[in-house]
């Protein structure tokens, strides 16, 4: 079967709570490769002509967009993270540009998070292609793979249309 195979890098800061970790407790940052693995719904032969699943601009398209306008250079925190108070407080527009995650913004999370939310563009567009999987590079040296359905896996801390990465729209918070 085929895959389209596309990848993205983002520059992103986080901090984790929850974890074991006093180091990865202070904000700091990443640059990130995330890879997108792209199957057909319905897998056909290819027609004789175009020869494609789809034209790769249509199938990246409003997903690099995402990427590229709403994840590249988002700070990445947890819903219970006193930060979001502190930025709804004194800067409220770049409170917007928070990316607000259920639990600590581990790479798994946004592994799933963003699949869910390429699976919602997708589905969108018609379902002709849904992600079979995705790959998130974090540092060089540390990479997290996710196969199957997200939501399997994604907390689930409100009803779906109260989650953003269940929504075909640009939003990274639910607040
Ligand atoms: N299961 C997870 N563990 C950790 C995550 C994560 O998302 N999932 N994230 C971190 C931190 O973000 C940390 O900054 C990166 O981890 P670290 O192993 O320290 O990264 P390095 O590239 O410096 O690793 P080296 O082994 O030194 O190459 C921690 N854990």
């Amino acid at each position: 079967m085929f895959e389209l195979v596309f990848t993205r890098r983002f520059s992103m800061a986080h901090r984790l709570l929850a974890g074991e970790s006093e180091r990865c407790a202070l904000p700091h940052g990443h640059n990130e490769y995330i890879r997108a693995h792209l199957r057909a719904t319905n897998p056909t032969v290819l027609d004789g002509r175009t020869n494609m699943v789809m034209p790769f601009q249509r199938a990246k398209g409003v997903w690099h967009g995402f990427i590229d306008n709403h994840v590249d250079h988002a700070l990445q925190l947890a819903e219970d993270d006193p930060l979001l108070a502190w930025f709804a407080l004194n800067e409220p527009q770049r409170a917007r540009r928070i990316l607000v995650t259920p639990g600590d913004p581990t790479t798994e999370l946004l592994a799933c998070l963003l699949m869910a939310k390429l699976n919602a563009f997708l589905a969108a567009d018609g379902g002709a292609l849904t992600c079979a999987s995705i790959e998130i590079e974090e540092t060089p040296t540390n990479t997290v793979r996710y196969s199957g359905d997200p939501l399997a896996v994604l907390p689930r801390p409100r009803p779906a249309p109260h989650c953003w990465w269940r929504r075909a729209d640009t939003t990274i918070s639910d607040t």
